[in-house]
């Protein structure tokens, strides 16, 4: 669960936070807190990069150098105004994580974190050896913030700045995570079952998504920093090195790396923990030393163990036990429609595909095959294991690049555009392997279908201003819904519903955005007897309804009773096209299909 679920005590604690400096609390108080809010405005950015994205950066702290050197540079050597650094350090830090982000993002693995190292590092040595940065000794004298009058120089007084921004970006964040954008970035995360191939069949370009949480984190540790430095009135290099990298990750996985609590949570106890380990432990073992760092590693160890998601997700059960939480928000299903495209009239040509062929090095697998689908055909592709259905599938959605052929969608060509530009054309599609997002509920997981039906970007979901839209998502995903029998498991967790119901809740997803096509592969496949009866009646009431279908099938009953026309493949050649009756009866599909024996009177293989 990533929205924090107590909206009335996050009230009440935002009104006691704020509050504190005006009660007659000790100074040290203020300082720990102000340390607190300056470390979770930082792990705010992992939370959404790392804990929601599943991109792991150890570079923040670099980027709190930034928002830090900057604003130092510019109202010590310069003269100018504490806000005239901020804005400069936001435009570097954009530029930078623009430029590293670009670079980077598109690789997978372990590229990005070993990027942002690189990035921490080469920083940490840059300012440490710039003269003009005052080398390893930094700048001192930063003047104090002032806003008209009002001066933030004491502590007391900075307090406000740094918590206003700590929670102003906490509810951004927020809000962010549940939005058009906030579904995407949920998706991608690959450490839960995500990618991009979804997000990207359901119209949304990832790398655009992955930059943007990249800059977000990076603009929150600029902002850290930048307060940072005009809390200290003074920088120098060692708080933006890789250590205070690793403690930022540190303190994110302690506190539940997917959540905006997790990350108050860790950046809180870290802080603490810190300070009370390095008065305790130089008592138990003599000497000074930084005893704290093997604590903190074999803590780390521990809540990776038993805790994998961080303690907040811990506390925030017990607090559901005694809190009123967060009740699941209402569909306002008055909400105006969507808009909705022209779809071509019964008959019309709708997909032509011609000689498609996909070699994959010597193996041809899909041999110059054609096939034509008309609006409102219910067509089926089927063959043998290993015949080409699943590789022709991905050739007319645009996840693999066609060897050759041409493929046209209600009139325009397609061949060459990736699944993006066809889901933008009018076609949609389900996985073999079902593809939700297992901690989106189940109305989320349909909403994010409504893609490219809506258009809010990250800053008007993080300002608030995209609730309209967001009404209307959320009304056809339960239109959707509805259609499809599951309305009320709409606010259950799409991890937590059986196979069936969730292959049903890909079809309602597909349905949202919609298409004038629907590519159906493997609907079927690893469902109980009474699952696939539900399937096939939501289908049939589908094709009732003048639906385009392409099912790729291996249950030849099922695709008997449903389909108009069938082609059939195999080893990747086109082998016939027919009624279900005629494919039935030809002795070329029976000996394909291991020997005629095996395609039984009801056509079950
Ligand atoms: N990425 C790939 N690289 C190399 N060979 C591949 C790749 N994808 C598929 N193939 C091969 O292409 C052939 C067709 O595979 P495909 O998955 O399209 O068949 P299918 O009819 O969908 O089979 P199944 O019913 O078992 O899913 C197979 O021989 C397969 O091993």
């Amino acid at each position: 669960m990533t929205r924090f679920p107590f909206p009335l005590p996050a009230a009440a604690a935002t009104v006691l936070l704020l509050g504190l400096p005006l009660l007659p609390v000790p100074d040290f108080w203020i300082t720990q807190l102000n340390y607190i809010g300056l470390f979770s405005l930082v792990v705010l950015g992992l939370v959404l990069l790392t804990g929601v994205g599943g991109l792991t950066s150890f570079g923040q702290a670099a980027f709190a150098g930034v928002g830090a050197y900057a604003t130092g540079y510019l109202t010590t050597v310069l003269g100018l105004s504490p806000w005239l650094g901020l804005i400069a350090g936001l435009a570097v830090t954009a530029a930078l994580a623009l430029a590293i982000g670009a670079l980077t993002l598109r690789m997978s693995g372990h590229y990005l974190p070993l990027a942002t190292i690189c990035w921490c590092l080469a920083l940490y040595y840059l300012i440490g050896n710039l003269e003009v940065l005052g080398k390893y000794d930094g700048l001192l004298g930063l003047p104090a913030v002032t806003l008209g009058d009002v001066s933030f120089q004491s502590e007391r007084r900075i307090y406000w700045l740094i918590w206003g921004a700590a929670l102003l970006a906490a509810l951004g964040v927020t809000r962010l995570l549940d939005s058009r954008p906030g579904r995407i970035m949920r998706a991608l995360n690959a450490n839960r079952g995500g990618g991009s191939t979804m997000p990207e069949a359901m119209g949304a370009s990832t790398l655009r998504y992955k930059l943007v949480m990249f800059v977000i984190a990076a603009l929150l540790a600029c902002v850290s920093g930048w307060l940072y430095a005009h809390m200290q009135r003074s920088v120098n290099p060692s708080p933006f090195g890789i250590k205070f990298g690793i403690e930022y990750l540190f303190m994110a996985v302690v506190g539940g790396i997917g959540t905006v609590g997790g990350a108050f949570a860790g950046a809180a106890l870290v802080k603490l923990a810190e300070d009370q380990l390095k008065v305790w432990l130089p008592l138990v073992f003599g000497g000074s030393g930084n005893y704290e760092i093997i604590v903190f590693g074999i803590v780390l160890v521990l809540v990776l163990r038993f805790a994998p998601d961080g303690l907040w997700p811990l506390v925030s059960r017990l607090l559901a036990r005694v809190l009123p939480a967060r009740d699941a928000r209402a569909v306002d299903e008055t909400a105006p429609p969507l808009a909705s495209r022209s779809h071509p009239p019964r008959g019309a040509a709708l997909l032509d595909v011609r000689a498609i062929r996909k070699q994959f090095g010597g193996l041809v697998a899909v041999n110059d095959i054609s096939f034509q689908i008309r609006a409102g055909d219910i067509v089926g592709l089927i063959g043998p294991n290993g015949a080409g259905k699943s590789t022709t599938f991905n050739l007319v959605s645009g996840v693999l690049p066609l060897t050759r052929g041409e493929v046209e969608l209600l009139g325009q060509r397609v061949d060459g555009r990736g699944s993006r530009d066809i889901a933008r054309a009018g076609l949609s599609r389900t996985f073999q392997h079902v593809k939700l997002v297992p901690d989106m509920t189940v109305l989320e997981n349909v909403a994010l279908g409504c893609y490219l039906r809506t258009k809010s970007g990250a800053v008007a979901a993080m300002l608030g201003l995209d609730r309209a839209e967001e009404r209307q998502a959320r009304a056809e995903a339960m239109r959707q819904l509805r259609r499809i029998g599951l309305a009320d498991q709409a606010f259950e967790l799409a991890g937590n519903l059986a196979l069936g119901p969730q292959r049903l809740v890909e079809i309602a997803r597909a349905l949202a955005s919609d298409p004038s096509l629907l590519l159906l592969d493997e609907p079927a496949a690893g469902l109980r007897h009474k699952e696939k009866e539900a399937l096939a009646e939501v289908l049939k009431q589908l094709k009732a309804e003048g639906l385009s279908l392409l099912l790729v099938e291996h249950d030849m009953d099922f695709v008997m009773k449903l389909t108009d026309r069938i082609v059939v493949m195999e080893f990747g050649r086109w082998l016939m096209e027919g009624t279900p009756p005629e494919v039935q009866a030809s002795p070329a599909v029976r000996a394909a299909y291991l020997g005629a024996d095996d395609l039984t009177d009801e056509g079950r293989i």
